[in-house]
């Protein structure tokens, strides 16, 4: 029987490799075609296909996602090739699927059946990247079932995914790649996992300034609904400034922390130009902050600088300047040699940026947070910061009493103590940053420290700042009053000066008016 079947497939073997040999090609599409339809009306099944990217390979589709997280836990009982991955601060681990394994899913009585599978890919050209195909997911079911599948079984589980990614979501820390580096699957972004411990508790500010953004913050979670019936796309700007060190990268932390969201660090120097950065907008996902540190250094705005700068490089964006008049002296210099390097200087625009915070596009996705960070608020350009483009400055400032609390509890778990009243009174004169009072307060030797010698490090801190501050007073009155008094001599000189001229001019006119008298009088007489 063996040997018999052995010859039949033989025969047809070389029958199928002479039919696609000689047949003509169209002969060929037009059998290919009939027979799988043939196959098609034999076939009780129905297949659904889930691509990971769609066409435009933007972004993940949302529904293989879904079906991603919905599968893992069944196919941790079923399949027998899985795949790892950790989550939750790689507390634990969660297995997927891997490529060609199948999986039984049952629904009402209903049995569907999911496979992951690959398209293969026919490019011929040989990349430097590792090429690989689409990923879908296959479901397969009766089609006696058509419509309780449809209507309700994929409901199910798109919402039983999405609660499932929620639970074992990981914050996730992005930043923009350079313009001429495209890592794996061509992605602008690279991330590692956001583990950073700031929260809101541990923030030192006005606890009623924190009470503030919290009811905020919250109030911008919640209202989906109402950003759709006002016809505004669901996203909020916040500006943070203050000096060095009193805490805005901290607070972007604590807000990640707070609402669980993805921070996306945007680089501006590293942005090509206005359509990269509109790229990059679109591969953001929703829940997340798009984050522009120090946003005085990394762009120039233009408004003010257009005249000093020639025609072809007017409303471009310069790199690392913390003061727009040391920029600008800066660029005179480099102006020569910059433009060599012309190409590899970001072109993003301030309209460019503008339009990426409340142009059309950045609507996309919805519930986002863009947030910018400025030790000088007032270098800023104000179309930037203006309302409804950044909804809610917040100032961060130097230490007061009310937040050297926080972090005398933070970092020495104390909640009163006899030296705070004298902290108390040096605060009010002193302007000494979170940071600083932070650093005085952690103890220096793993011995564990007691409170109160961290506490005595800060005073002796506080009155060290307070001396420095009064100096500088000091040293700015004595400048001024040097000042006012060169001025005062400067304006004697200067009337004494003026004091002959005016001496002449008064006896001219003494003998003009003389002379006309005395024509006058001739004339009389
Ligand atoms: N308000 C604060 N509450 C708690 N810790 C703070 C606060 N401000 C500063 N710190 C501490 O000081 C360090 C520096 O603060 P941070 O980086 O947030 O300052 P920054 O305002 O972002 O400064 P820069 O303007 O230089 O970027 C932090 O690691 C944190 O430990
Ligand atoms: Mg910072």
């Amino acid at each position: 029987m063996f040997a018999q079947l052995g010859s039949t497939f033989g025969s047809l073997f070389i029958v199928w490799t002479m039919f696609q040999r000689y047949f003509p090609l169209h002969l060929q599409a037009y059998i290919d075609q009939y027979l799988r339809r043939l196959v098609k009306a034999f076939d009780p099944y129905i297949h659904i296909k889930f691509y990971e990217y769609s066409s435009d390979r933007f972004r993940r589709s949302e529904a293989y996602v879904a079906i991603e997280n919905y599968l893992s836990s069944k196919s941790t009982e079923q399949a027998k090739r899985l795949k790892g991955d950790s989550v939750k601060q790689g507390k634990s681990l969660v297995l997927g699927m891997d490529n060609e394994e199948e999986v039984l899913d049952e629904f009402q009585g209903v049995k569907l059946f999911w496979s992951k599978l690959e398209t293969h890919n026919r490019s011929t050209t040989i990349s430097y990247y590792p090429t690989s195909g689409k990923m879908y997911y296959k479901l397969s079911f009766l089609n006696c079932y058509r419509e309780s599948v449809t209507k309700s079984y994929l409901n199910y589980v798109l919402e039983e995914g999405k609660a499932i990614g929620a639970r074992n979501r990981q914050k996730k820390l992005y930043t923009n790649n350079p313009n001429d580096d495209r890592s794996y699957h061509n992605t602008r972004w690279s991330h590692v996992v956001f583990e950073h411990p700031a929260t809101f508790d541990t923030l030192a500010m006005d606890p009623k300034k924190k009470e503030e953004i919290i009811d905020d913050l919250v109030t911008f979670r919640e209202s989906k609904g109402y950003y759709a019936r006002i016809g505004k796309a669901w996203k909020r700007g916040y500006l943070l400034y203050g000096p060095p060190g009193t805490g805005k990268s901290t607070m972007i932390a604590a807000i990640a922390n707070f609402l669980n969201y993805d921070i996306y660090d945007l680089e501006l120097t590293a942005v090509k130009d206005n359509t990269d950065l509109r790229k990059l907008l679109i591969e953001t996902s929703s829940k997340s902050m798009i984050v522009i540190e120090d946003i005085d250094c990394s762009l120039a705005l233009t408004g003010q600088r257009k005249k000093a700068k020639p025609k072809e490089e007017e409303n471009k964006a310069e790199i690392v300047c913390p003061i727009k008049e040391k920029a600008d002296k800066e660029n005179e210099g480099k102006s020569s040699s910059s433009s060599k390097d012309d190409s590899k200087t970001s072109k993003v625009t301030l309209s460019g940026l503008l339009n990426f915070i409340d142009g059309i596009w950045s609507a996309s996705g919805g519930e986002r947070l863009i947030i910018f960070t400025t030790n000088y608020v007032e270098k800023l350009d104000e179309a930037l910061i203006r309302r409804g483009r950044m909804d809610k400055h917040i100032e961060l400032s130097y230490c007061d009493f009310e937040g050297f609390k926080v972090l005398a509890k933070n970092y020495l778990r104390i909640d009163s103590h006899p030296l705070f009243e004298k902290i108390r009174s040096l605060l009010e004169e002193t302007k000494i940053t979170p940071a600083d009072v932070a650093e005085n307060l952690m103890p220096k030797t793993t011995k564990g420290e007691a409170a109160e010698s961290c506490l005595e490090n800060l005073i002796q801190a506080l009155l060290k700042t307070a001396k420095e501050e009064a100096m500088k007073k000091k040293k700015a009155e004595e400048e001024e009053k040097a000042l006012k008094e060169k001025e005062k001599s400067d304006g004697k000189i200067e009337e004494e000066k003026q004091q002959p001229e005016t001496n002449s001019i008064l006896k001219s006119d003494k003998e003009d008016a003389e002379t006309s008298l005395s024509n006058s009088i001739e004339v009389i007489k």
